[in-house]
């Protein structure tokens, strides 16, 4: 699986390679350089050729000295190129000095910043801070130029509304990550300036090195970051950190395939409750999901009154009457019935009698929605019972219910860097439960007891705004469901599901709605090459 890695173990490879001697920190600058200069001619081939015009922010660390490459790189190409430093350039670090004596163009300091002498440049560079920023800026003129930067603004938000389409959004360009940008939670660190509120340049295109970071795909980061190009500058793939992050991909092992000798009881049974009457469609989603993943028989648990609107709608699934949690405590003498689904259209009152009888049979389960507003008022209780074949669910509300402080401390405006960040409220609740969370969003965030998190970004190239519509996390719990019934580990399963849940949102596109989910499970299952990120 591919990387996602904190601004920490960015550093620590580097210093890896270059301790070693594979490399020094010098010619990795160059080569960052490189890959941007290489990124922005890809992005936009009409600059190839032509002399231009740039404005290359310089920030104090390694990060401006990124920009001075760049700007030397465009002025050997032609290029009319100003240079604007932010900080001393007796203080710099020394390959970004080295990169500003080999600059030798004039460079402007900090006060000049407003006043950049090319004026609606071809390319606006941001190379003010990347992995390094540690705290919000409070620097008035740095601040202020973070909008002159993006002084297109307008354009973009005209752009957003879906007015002013004629309009060619700048060509701006961030170096590793938009300056504003925590690299480890995709917050932005705020600054001393309340009234211009919270403020991050905003990139039409970023250009990263070695692998994504985390800033780029949590939070707010993918609204900053425009187009997200990673180029490689020769640093060794392998990093043995139990610590660091993957990024959701489609599974090789255990696959999704079925072998051919298998019978249905070898893909298990999965056993999705419903809610009462006219409360039954978000679980007959779930199991239609289930049942698509390939669980070799999906039953619905049903209690009385929705009996009949529950058989006049299915076919391949099968029903069994459940009243209450004895009734499902009996049901579950039966091992075949290998997953359980609890939690959407339940109902809460249902829910508190079922979920007790469900975690204790040791099943795995999925717990979603209803299962766990249930237990808002007695989240101790439900912490209690749950265990490690459990996989819970939540979105924004359900997760800040069960897990407050948690939620508290995600939401909290932050100051300094690296923030607290999605990965790391995700993984707190998971030690906190015991079981894989799966804390739903454009930037679903997975996480085991043991710390293995992986991150499902359905940003850039995975874009499926379209899953925003009632009844695809019914889906979703459906998914991993299946799989778990199939003999899925809870948190391959989670990640699984999560994966294909986006690529299923991708392979339909617009007007999806949660019923067509499952059924493009097939088409996915027959691409191949389906991408990983
Ligand atoms: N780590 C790597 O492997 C590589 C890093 N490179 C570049 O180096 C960057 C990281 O360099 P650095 O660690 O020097 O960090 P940065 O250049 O991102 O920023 C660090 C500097 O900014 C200052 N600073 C931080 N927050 C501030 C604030 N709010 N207001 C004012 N000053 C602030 C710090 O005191 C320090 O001087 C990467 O983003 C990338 O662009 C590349 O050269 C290629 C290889
Ligand atoms: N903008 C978005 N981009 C990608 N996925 C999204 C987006 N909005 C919601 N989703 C996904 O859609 C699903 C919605 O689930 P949920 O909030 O439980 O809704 P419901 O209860 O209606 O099914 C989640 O898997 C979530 O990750
Ligand atoms: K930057």
């Amino acid at each position: 699986m591919a990387e996602l890695l904190t601004a920490t173990q960015m550093r620590m490879i580097e210093r890896a390679a270059i301790e070693t001697g594979q490399v020094t920190g010098l010619e990795l600058m160059e080569r960052a350089g490189r890959g941007v200069v290489e990124a922005i001619f890809e992005e936009w081939p009409e600059l190839g050729g032509s002399a231009g015009r740039a404005v290359v922010l310089c920030g104090p660390g390694n990060n401006g000295g990124d920009g001075f490459v760049v700007a030397r790189l465009l002025r050997e190409q032609g290029w009319e190129v100003e240079a604007l430093l932010f900080g001393d350039p007796a203080k710099l670090p020394p390959d970004a000095k080295v990169n500003y004596e080999r600059w030798e163009g004039t460079t402007s300091g900090v006060a000049d910043f407003v006043q950049a002498k090319i004026k609606h440049p071809d390319l606006s560079i941001d190379a003010l801070f990347g992995t390094g920023l540690t705290r919000s800026i409070e620097d008035q003129a740095l601040w202020e130029h973070l909008w002159v930067h993006d002084d297109a603004e307008d354009a973009w938000d005209m752009r957003r509304c879906g007015s002013g389409t004629d309009i060619v959004p700048p060509r701006t360009v961030a170096i590793d990550l938009p300056s504003g940008l925590c690299s480890d939670s995709g917050k932005v660190l705020g600054g001393a300036f309340p009234q211009y509120g919270r403020r991050c340049a905003r990139s039409a295109l970023t250009v990263s090195f070695h692998a994504r970071k985390l800033g780029h795909v949590l939070g707010e980061g993918p609204s900053f970051c425009g187009r997200l190009v990673v180029k490689d500058i020769g640093l060794s793939l392998e990093v043995d950190d139990a610590e660091i992050v993957k990024s959701a991909e489609r599974p090789s092992s255990p696959s999704f395939c079925k072998t051919e000798h298998a019978h249905k009881y070898t893909h298990g049974h999965a056993f999705v409750l419903t809610g009462g009457v006219g409360k039954t469609g978000a679980a007959r989603l779930a199991a239609r999901g289930a049942l698509r993943v390939g669980a070799g028989l999906v039953t619905l648990g049903v209690p009385p009154s929705a009996q009949m609107e529950v058989a006049g709608q299915i076919t391949a699934l099968m029903i069994q009457r459940i009243e209450g949690g004895k009734d499902l405590s009996e049901t579950l003498l039966d091992a075949r019935l290998n997953a359980l689904c609890l939690g959407p259209g339940l109902g809460l009152a249902r829910a508190q009698d079922l979920v007790p009888a469900a975690l204790a049979s040791q099943r795995s389960v999925v717990l979603d929605a209803d299962a766990l507003t249930a237990f808002a008022d007695e989240t101790a209780a439900l912490l209690e019972l749950l265990h490690g074949k459990c996989v819970l669910t939540p979105h924004g509300g359900e997760f800040a219910r069960l897990f407050p402080d948690i939620a508290e401390k995600l939401s909290a405006m932050p100051g300094q860097g690296p923030a607290y960040s999605k990965v790391d409220a995700v993984r707190a609740a998971a030690a906190r439960a015991g079981c894989v969370v799966l804390y739903k969003g454009p930037d679903t965030v997975i996480a085991a007891p043991d710390g293995q998190c992986a991150v499902n970004a359905a940003h850039y190239e995975r874009a499926a705004p379209w899953l925003a519509t009632a009844g695809s996390g019914d889906v979703l719990a459906g998914f991993i469901t299946g799989l778990m019934a199939r003999g899925f580990p809870p948190m391959c399963a989670a990640v699984s599901a999560a994966w294909l849940h986006v690529e299923c949102a991708r392979y339909f596109g617009p007007g999806l709605i949660a019923e067509d989910l499952p059924e493009l499970v097939p088409s996915v299952f027959a691409q191949p090459d389906a991408t990983a990120l």
